[in-house]
C-alpha cells in the first residue's frame, strides 16, 4: 500500500527540512490572509526552493481570483494547486485551463450527503481531499484540527483515489488509515505546538505513527 503524506502550513526553513527528512511526499504553503499559517507568496518562494525535487510543492487557497494564483504561481512554482473553497466545478476546469497545474479539490465533511458533491468534480479535479466541515465559529474552511466520522469514507468507489485531512495527529492517524485506507494523508495542525507553530517532536511522532499503521496494513 503506497501512502502520500502531506505537511501543510510550513512557515520555516527548519519545519519544511524536517518535513522532508521524515519522507513528507507533499510540503503545502497556506494563501489565506486569516489563518496562523498564511504565508506571503514571496517567502513561501524561498521555502518551495528546498522543497522542489524532493517532494511535490501545494499552494493551498481558498477562492482565490486569478490574479492571486498568479503570484503564487510565479512565486513558488508549485507542483499542484490545493482549493480549499467554494470552487465550482467549472471554476476548477477554468484554474486547470489558464494554470496548466493539477488540482486537488478539497471538501469539507459531516455527513453522507456531503459526498454527493464530489460527482460533479469526476474527471476534473485531479485529487480530492477530505477535510472535516468547519465550527461554526471559524474563521477558517481548514486547518481546524477536528476530525470527521471516517467510516463515511467506507460508501465511496473504490476507484475514488482521495487525500484525508482533518484533525489528524500522533494519537489518530493509524485508527484514521485502518479505517479509511485513503492514498494520502494531510496534516496541519496535529503537528503544531500552537497555532502555527510546526513542533518537530510532534512531526517525528506523527511519521512513527503512520509508519507503524503502514507495516500493520
Ligand atoms: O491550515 C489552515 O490554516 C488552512 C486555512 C485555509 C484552508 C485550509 C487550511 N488547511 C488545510 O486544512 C486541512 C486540515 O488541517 P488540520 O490538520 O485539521 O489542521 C489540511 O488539508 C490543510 O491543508
Amino acid at each position: 500500500m503506497q501512502l502520500d503524506v502531506k505537511i501543510c502550513g510550513l512557515k520555516t526553513e527548519q519545519a519544511v527540512d524536517h518535513a522532508l527528512s521524515l519522507g513528507a511526499t507533499h510540503v503545502g504553503f497556506i494563501f489565506f490572509a486569516k489563518s496562523p499559517r498564511h504565508i506571503e507568496p514571496v517567502d513561501a518562494g524561498r521555502l518551495a526552493d528546498r522543497v522542489r525535487g524532493k517532494a511535490k510543492i501545494v499552494s493551498v487557497s481558498v477562492d482565490a481570483d486569478n490574479d492571486e494564483l498568479d503570484e503564487i504561481i510565479d512565486l513558488i512554482r508549485p507542483d499542484m494547486l490545493q482549493l480549499h473553497g467554494k470552487e465550482s466545478p467549472d471554476r476548477v476546469l477554468n484554474v486547470k485551463a489558464v494554470t496548466g497545474l493539477p488540482v486537488i479539490k478539497a471538501f469539507s465533511i459531516s455527513e453522507a450527503n456531503d459526498l454527493k458533491r464530489i460527482e460533479a468534480y469526476d474527471g476534473i479535479a485531479d485529487r480530492l481531499l477530505f477535510d472535516a466541515k468547519a465550527p461554526k465559529n471559524s474563521e477558517l474552511p481548514g486547518g481546524n484540527g477536528v476530525s470527521f466520522d471516517w467510516r463515511l469514507l467506507g460508501a465511496l468507489d473504490a476507484h475514488v483515489d482521495y487525500m484525508l485531512s482533518g484533525g489528524l495527529n500522533k494519537d489518530n492517524v493509524g485508527e484514521a488509515i485502518a479505517i479509511a485506507h485513503p492514498g494520502g494523508i494531510d496534516v496541519s495542525s496535529g503537528v503544531e505546538s500552537s497555532p502555527g507553530v510546526k513542533d518537530l517532536k510532534l512531526m517525528d511522532e506523527f511519521f512513527a505513527a503512520v509508519r507503524r499503521a503502514m507495516q500493520a496494513a
